[in-house]
């Protein structure tokens, strides 16, 4: 499979600071990436190269084609979408007068506002005016504003860090239908859980170098002990490593019905990172 991004030893230093460590990573067309790490590790910096609004102190970006130095052109401009802190709205609008303007900025049809309105679940708040939605009515709007001209290839920074449980799903589902679509999403998240439903592949970003990049499954399994955690009616908590010999202790458990629970070890993705990194990611 082609790639949307290609990155090659990029660093980016602020004065003293170096935010970003030479860090290297592909990402595939038609996937959704999910960059994971804790506050200042470099993640909106890493974004910020990616889209063009900063530059790289050293080392090679190549995002749908474009290199460093064509990530300012509109041509390449119109082909991504961002959702970041500084995305903004006209607060005196309503939704849909926004995302009219913003239609007419990309030059998309006016029909696309329907569809978008549907994906981030405001079918009916069109005509509410932005500066009295709650805050994660505005992030789905932002949403919407970033997705609305259909880009090939979508940034989203934090997206749905501001939503409840119910908003946060339903954009996962806005967000699975457009990938479904041929989009490759860039996603950056501190939720662990978030990344393990949405991303096909995560990489963890820690002191601005990346430290394991994998599917969510693959990284679940490398870092499982394979053991198997029981619990028998007696109350015993059993930990049986996954060897032929011990299945035959775990077959006579099964079979003499003294298993009252059991489950296989299966680090989540914040185990895993604290695991890798020694840090939790909040
Ligand atoms: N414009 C800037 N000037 C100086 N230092 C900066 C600048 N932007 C970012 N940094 C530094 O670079 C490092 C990475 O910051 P960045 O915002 O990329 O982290 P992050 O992972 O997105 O954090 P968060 O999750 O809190 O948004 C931090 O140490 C930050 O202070």
């Amino acid at each position: 499979m082609e790639n949307a991004i290609e990155v090659q030893g990029m660093q980016k230093v602020f004065g003293q600071n170096t935010a970003i460590n030479h860090v290297s990573f592909n990402v595939k067309k038609g996937e959704i990436f999910g960059l994971l790490g804790p506050s200042g590790s470099g993640k909106t910096t890493t974004i910020k190269i990616l889209t063009g609004e900063l530059g790289p102190t050293a080392g090679k970006v190549n995002v749908l084609g474009y290199n460093t130095n064509q990530l300012k052109t509109s041509a390449f401009k119109s082909k991504i979408g961002i959702l970041s802190d500084n995305s903004s709205l006209y607060e005196r609008l309503t939704v849909y007068d926004n995302l009219k303007l913003f239609c007419k900025l990309y030059g998309a049809p006016l029909k696309e506002i329907d569809r978008i309105l549907r994906d981030v679940n405001l079918e009916n708040d069109r005509k509410k005016t932005v500066s009295k939605l709650s805050k994660g009515m505005k992030q789905r709007v932002l949403l919407a504003k970033a997705l609305i001209h259909k880009p090939d290839l979508v940034f989203l920074d934090e997206p749905t860090s501001a939503l409840d449980p119910a908003s946060m799903a339903q954009v996962h589902r806005g967000l699975q239908r457009l990938n479904e679509s041929g989009t490759t999403i860039f996603v950056t998240t501190h939720d662990m859980e978030e990344a393990t439903v949405l991303c096909d592949r995560v990489a963890f970003l820690n002191y601005g170098d990346i430290q394991e990049a994998d599917s969510p499954a693959a990284l679940r399994y490398k870092y499982s002990t394979h053991a198997f955690h029981v619990e028998t009616f007696a109350g015993d908590r059993l930990v049986i490593e996954n060897t032929p010999k011990n299945g035959e202790q775990l077959k006579e458990l099964i079979e003499t019905g003294q298993v009252k629970m059991m489950h296989t070890d299966n680090p989540t993705l914040g185990q895993i990172f604290l695991k890798v990194t020694g840090k939790e990611l909040v």
